[in-house]
This record gives structure tokens, sequence and C-alpha cells, in this order.
């Protein structure tokens, strides 16, 4: 059987001074390997759940654990198994593309040489190889979204959460980001990423859930969430279905 590499039991989150849950009372347990996707519309709730099981913002109610880790008892162990992409850089503009891969190495304890090493190979991976002395801030769209990634996968963590990796990039960094987080799953990273591409997601993901209002409403393979709903042919036919319905039949 499978191992559970995310445990997620009645998780919720209200933000201070707001009448709604962004969350609400959300379970859910991600396998290793796996490639999970979240989508939602707008406002639905994704990157919210992210930035808790990213220990970004803490949960209003509930509890969840990584690795068998929590933020409460274990939060170095936890910290030290995810990446975290986030939707906005994290960059230095004013540091080149190997400094900033050096930086937030560093805050993972690698340092030296393998570091150095480490780095340069990351950039070559994803073509950036010749870029890798030239400050970020000069960089296009897509070769940011490329180092933001690469800066959350350096110390090798078992987990990986994106939030939307592909958004605003063209279709040749898309391929890119999209062929090297296959590489990295088929390694055995698990990965948890949010989008609003559903075509990419039906391709990509192993399962996806779909969330609204806070509430997961639909959970399962892509082709088993396109066979449950008739006359859909993708996930983009699924995901129209039940945001047209407003997702209350759930
Ligand atoms: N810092 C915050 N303070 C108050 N409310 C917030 C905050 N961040 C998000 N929200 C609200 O929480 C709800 C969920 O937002 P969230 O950003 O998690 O959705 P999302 O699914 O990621 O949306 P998008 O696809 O637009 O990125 C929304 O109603 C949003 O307005």
């Amino acid at each position: 059987m499978s191992k559970i590499v995310i445990h997620i039991d009645s998780l919720s989150k209200k933000y201070r001074g707001s009448q709604e849950f962004a969350v609400e009372n959300l379970s859910l347990t991600i396998v290793q390997g796996e490639i999970f996707g979240l989508l939602g519309p707008n406002g639905a709730g994704k990157t919210t759940l992210i930035s808790m099981l990213c220990g970004l913002i803490t949960p209003s109610e509930g509890t969840f654990t990584i690795h068998d880790f929590s933020y409460h008892e274990s939060p170095k162990q936890l910290k030290a198994s995810i990446g975290v992409v986030p939707q906005d850089f994290a960059l230095y503009p004013s540091l080149t593309a190997k400094e900033n891969l050096c930086y937030f190495g560093s805050m993972y304890g690698l340092k030296g040489k393998m570091l150095g090493d480490k780095a340069d190979a990351a950039l070559a991976s994803l073509g950036l190889a010749g870029y890798k002395d030239k400050q970020v801030g000069t960089f296009s769209g897509g070769m940011k979204r490329r180092i933001n990634l690469l800066a959350a996968v350096l110390h090798e963590p078992a987990v990986l959460f994106l939030d939307e990796p592909t958004v605003g990039v063209d279709v040749h960094s898309k391929k890119a980001i999209m062929g090297y987080l296959l590489e990295l799953n088929a390694q055995g990273t698990t990965i948890v990423y949010t989008s609003h591409h559903l075509q990419e997601a039906q391709e990509f993901c192993t399962r996806v859930g779909i969330i609204e209002s806070g509430k997961l409403w639909r959970i399962g393979s892509p082709e088993a969430l396109i066979a449950s709903i008739p006359q859909a042919n993708n996930l983009e036919d699924v995901f129209i279905d039940l945001t047209g319905r407003g997702f209350r039949d759930g």
C-alpha cells in the first residue's frame, strides 16, 4: 500500500475580520508519488490551503501532518521535507541567478562546493546555465518562473508545493517546467499544485481535487471525474458543469 505523505484532518481557515471561511472543514490524504492538482475558481481557497500546508499561515481549526510531522511538534523537520514555489516571485532581483539559488539553498543548510555544484546543475537542467551570472531582475517572466522553481528544490524536498507554477509563461518555458516536474516526480517527489490550466492539469495530475468556497467538492483521477459527468470529454467540461451548477449538488 502507498505511504500517506500528507494527512489533512478537518482543516479550516477564517481570515481575521472575515465572516466566511476561506477553507472550511477540509480533509484529504495524499500518498507518496502523487501529482495532486488543486483546481477551483478565483477565490476558492487554493492558495489558502497550500499556504497553511507550507506553514505560511496558521489554520483556524483542524490539523495536518506531512511525513507524520506537524508544525506544532516538529516544525524544523517538516520544513526540511517540503519545497514551496509561491505564486509571486520570491527572488532577489539584484542578485544573479546563481546567487539567488545559493541563498535559498543555504537556508536549508547546503553550503560550500556542494551548494555551488547543485546550483549549477539545477540552472543547466532548466536551460539557464548561460544566465547564471546575470541579475534576475533582467530576466523574462518565464526565466523567473524557472528560477523560482529551482530555488524550491535545491534541498531535494520529498514534497513540493507549487502555486500556479506556469502562470504567465510562454509555451517553451511551460514545457520545460512541466517536463522538469515530471522528472522530479519520477525520482519520487510528491507534487501538490494549483492551476487554472485545466488541460495541463488533466495531462499532468494523477488525481485532482475541485475546490470552491473553501470546500473540496470532487476528488479523483482526471479520467474518473470525466467519466462521472455525462457528456464530459475533458476536465474543462467537468469544471464548467460543476461551477455552472454552483457546486451545490456535491
Ligand atoms: N490575507 C487575506 N485576508 C483576508 N481574506 C483573504 C486573504 N487571502 C485570501 N482571502 C480570501 O480568502 C478566500 C480564498 O482566497 P484564496 O486566495 O485562497 O483563493 P484561490 O483559490 O487561491 O484564488 P485564486 O485562484 O484567485 O488565486 C477569498 O475569498 C479571498 O478573498
